[in-house]
């Protein structure tokens, strides 16, 4: 048996629309696989009586096929299913991670992110990579065409998690066709600034490169509340909020000393708008780890 725990994630932070994603410390999935004539799959934890087992509609069937890696697959949910943090991402990354193991295929972290982005075909229809690949290698990362680069950040961050589901299928739905010349200016302005932020670990600078003028604004519509748990956050010291992936999920930048502040500022103004949430400290992290082998 191979056991691995992959991280959740937060993509695009703004301005890096399906491009830019980042681990986080916290929470995470945990993957078992065993070697079987055909796959099946378990699921407990966080969600789990949301998430299909058969294995053409799991992420993780997905991942089994692509690597032709027949396995009974156990999968222990800490992240929410339609949460915007990776949920679907993490167990595709751990399933990819552990099955290469099991079956010693031998590929790299890099060459598991269009294997474990197989997955995330599954529930989006479109293999984007940006949440399997921070899951996979960690830290903050820029997923293009051409591949992943990615940088050891060290960023503290506070991912809001309200009790609100967001079908990431359901939120590309809303995303604009097209783009003003001043809006894509303004964007890779700040996407290139967040880049230098990450690159010099600046909370400063990632915050003041999350703001995005395209996509967040139609999302921010979904999230009951967001505008108030925005303002709430900056005002207590966060440098950037967006929406973390496709929402519902809030992502704050801040220095580390003000986390506590920022948390608790956007759970009072979720509660002022009657929606439930929690909220997670954490900060930029490793990427996929295997406990057992
Ligand atoms: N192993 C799995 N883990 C989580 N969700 C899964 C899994 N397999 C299939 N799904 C389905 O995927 C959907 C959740 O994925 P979705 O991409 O919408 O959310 P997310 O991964 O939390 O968000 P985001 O990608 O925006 O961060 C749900 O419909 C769920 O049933
Ligand atoms: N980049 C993707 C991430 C969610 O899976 C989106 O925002 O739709």
């Amino acid at each position: 048996m191979v056991t691995v725990r992959a991280p959740a994630t937060s993509a695009n932070l703004g301005s890096g629309f399906d491009v830019f994603g980042v681990a986080l410390d916290r929470p995470a999935d945990i993957v078992h696989v065993e070697r079987a004539d055909r796959t099946t799959i378990e699921v407990t934890g966080v969600g789990s009586q949301y998430i299909p087992t058969d294995p053409d509609r799991n992420v993780v069937g997905a991942v089994a096929e692509a690597l032709d890696a027949p396995a009974h697959i156990r999968i222990d949910k800490g992240v929410r299913p339609s949460s915007g943090l990776g949920s679907s991402a993490a167990s595709s990354a751990a399933a990819a991670v552990a099955l290469n193991e099991l079956y010693d295929r031998g590929l790299s972290r890099e060459e598991l992110v269009p294997v474990a982005a197989e997955g995330e075909a599954v529930v989006s229809g479109e293999a984007h990579a940006d949440n399997v690949a921070p899951a996979l290698l960690g830290g903050f990362t820029v997923a293009t065409d051409e591949g992943v680069t990615t940088v050891d950040a060290d960023i503290p961050l506070v991912a809001c998690l309200p009790e609100i589901a967001v079908s990431t299928r359901d939120a590309r739905r809303v995303v604009p066709s097209d783009a003003s010349i001043e809006d894509m200016v303004h964007t890779v302005g700040r996407a290139a600034t967040l880049a230098v932020g990450m690159c010099r670990r600046d909370p400063d600078l990632v915050g003041a490169g999350m703001d995005d003028r395209v996509v967040t604004p139609a999302r921010a519509e979904l999230i009951n509340g967001y505008h108030g748990v925005r303002e709430a956050a900056l005002d207590a010291g966060a440098s950037g909020v967006t929406v973390s992936g496709a929402g519902p999920s809030v992502l704050g930048v801040c220095q580390a000393a003000d986390r506590t502040r920022v948390a608790g500022a956007m759970l009072e103004a979720f509660d002022e708008a009657d929606v439930d949430a929690r909220a997670y400290k954490t900060r930029v992290g490793r990427g996929a780890e295997v406990f057992e082998l």
